[in-house]
């Protein structure tokens, strides 16, 4: 006998679980399906227990930072107290106890198993069946993925999981992928005394970012240490007697464990997609601007390709809650993505990088301040690497993309994701007064270099 509810979400990603409590709270009757951890990836093995590590690495980078500074330092790194920050504070020892009466509480109902579409809005999880009424909600989210290098498979590699539970750093670490994941991870595990080497395929780090954030990251990691090899074509990998191999053609690089940091696969084989007209091999969803994907059926969040990022998520989340609950509002946006690579400096971008814009046949032009010049970068001395990039279409006389690499990068981020998603005029940006001698005052200068 189904049990009718109004909606049932699968996947309870950050977006999910946010629109599953939201969409209860409004009064429908929700099942929340989840087969793993309520809150998914981001909570227990991705943005919280990362950012608590990349925290504890800057903090021993600004202690060897003394030194001609402010007086001597000896630093000692131990994990320990990262480790037990992240089993303690981020993840609760990988339980979810607090996220799912937090959901509960809301009123949603919590069906823990493999949710799969059976039919138009019928959801099969375990021996219940369930109809919505309203409609489908898909968050399921992504896995880690190996790329197929011979002998791969057979390795005990660490993906993103089960370095976030590492309870010891490696004396040597090989990252296999030179993506966000893999150059945050790289430079924790440098900063806790790991010799580390990324091996990436691509012929920079970030591919996704300007040249100039991959350019001057690769200084850094080097000045820092991290070996950093690129356009590497691995042929083979094998572990024996404790140690990890990764084969390029002749050369062989060596290391106590290996993290394989390239790339997700979204989570969509089994779901049952085929009921509604959808392709479980694709490689995302596609969704209108209300994330809806077929009748009765919304997505959000990694699966649609929008950006893997949570605030993507959760910004889907609101779109596709108020399209469900029949309320008007804007259709989803993309134009203004914001995303914060955390390596010190951190990346931190916004819209279309210069190559994309002239892709897409923009007329831009672009404008660059370096950090170490303006005053508050002269003033910061040691650990000021960075640089604000501005792609300008000259069409439309506004931001169409920027950077701001740095101390901070992320938090200058925000005056430039404003510029970018209001569109505003470059010229009134001109005409703002930037506070001195901060590191976003470097706006400034890199729209003076717009005018060349
Ligand atoms: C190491 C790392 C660091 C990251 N750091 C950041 C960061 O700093 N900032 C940032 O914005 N983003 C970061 N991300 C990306 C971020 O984690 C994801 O974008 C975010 O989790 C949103 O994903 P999602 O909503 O698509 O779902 P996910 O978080 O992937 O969750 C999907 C959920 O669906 C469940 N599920 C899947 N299939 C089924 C099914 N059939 N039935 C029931 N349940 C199912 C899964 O168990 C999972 O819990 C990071 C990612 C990684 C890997
Ligand atoms: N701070 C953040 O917001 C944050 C942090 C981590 C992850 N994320 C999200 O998670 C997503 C996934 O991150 P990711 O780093 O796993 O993927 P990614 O796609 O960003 O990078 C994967 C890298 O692995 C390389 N690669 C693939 N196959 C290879 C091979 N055989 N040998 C060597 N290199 C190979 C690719 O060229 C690429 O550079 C990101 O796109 C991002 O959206 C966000």
């Amino acid at each position: 006998m189904a049990e009718e509810v109004d909606v049932v979400v699968i996947g309870l990603g950050p977006g999910g679980e946010d629109a599953a409590g939201r969409l209860a709270e409004a009064g429908l009757s929700v099942a929340a399906v989840e087969s793993r951890l309520v809150g998914g990836e981001c909570p227990y093995y991705a943005c919280v227990p990362t950012k608590m590590m990349v925290r504890a690495a800057g903090l021993i980078a600004d202690g060897t930072r003394i030194p001609g500074m402010a007086g001597d330092s000896i630093i000692r790194p131990d994990w320990a107290p990262v480790a037990a920050r992240i089993c303690d504070e981020a993840t609760d020892s990988w339980t979810d106890t607090a996220a799912a009466d937090r959901l509960t509480g809301k009123g949603a109902q919590l069906v823990r198993g493999e949710g799969r579409i059976t039919g138009p809005r019928e959801v099969t999880v375990g021996d219940r069946v369930f109809r919505a009424r309203r409609g489908i909600l898909l968050n399921t989210g992504t896995a880690p993925s190996a790329p197929p290098v011979d002998g791969l498979a057979d390795v005990p590699f660490w993906t993103n999981r089960e370095a976030v539970q590492a309870t010891e750093v490696p004396e040597s670490l090989l990252v296999l992928g030179g993506g966000v994941v893999g150059v945050e991870m790289a430079q924790v595990f440098s900063r806790f005394d790991s010799r580390v080497t990324v091996v990436e395929a691509g012929d920079r780090l970030v591919v996704n970012e300007e040249p100039e954030s991959s350019e001057l990251l690769r200084q850094v990691f080097e000045r820092e240490g991290i070996g950093v090899r690129t356009d590497a074509k691995v042929t083979g990998a094998s572990y024996a007697n404790g140690e990890f191999h990764l084969h390029l053609g002749e050369e062989t690089l060596t290391a106590d464990r290996l993290l394989v940091a390239t790339g997700r696969r979204p989570n969509l084989k089994g779901l049952g997609l085929d009921a509604v007209g959808l392709d479980e091999n694709a490689r995302q969803i596609d969704v209108d601007g209300h994330m809806r994907a077929a009748d009765g059926v919304w997505a959000i969040g990694d699966i649609t390709g929008k950006g893997a990022f949570t605030h993507v998520s959760m910004y889907q989340a609101s779109v596709a809650v108020r399209d469900i609950l029949g309320e008007e509002g804007p259709q989803a946006a993309y134009r203004a993505v914001p995303r914060v690579t955390f390596t010190d400096p951190e990346i931190a971008s916004v819209g279309l990088t210069e190559a994309q814009a002239r892709d897409q046949n923009l007329p831009v032009r672009t404008g660059t301040a370096p950090i170490p010049e303006s005053t508050r970068g002269w003033i910061q001395k040691v650990g000021n690497d960075g640089f604000i990039k501005l792609v300008e279409s000259t069409e439309w006389g506004v931001l169409v993309g920027a950077t701001a690499m740095g101390p901070a990068g992320g938090e200058v981020l925000g005056a430039l994701a404003v510029a970018v998603h209001t569109e505003a005029p470059t010229a009134a940006l001109r005409e703002m007064i930037y506070a001195y001698p901060t590191f976003h005052r470097a706006i400034e200068t890199a729209l003076a270099a717009l005018d060349g």
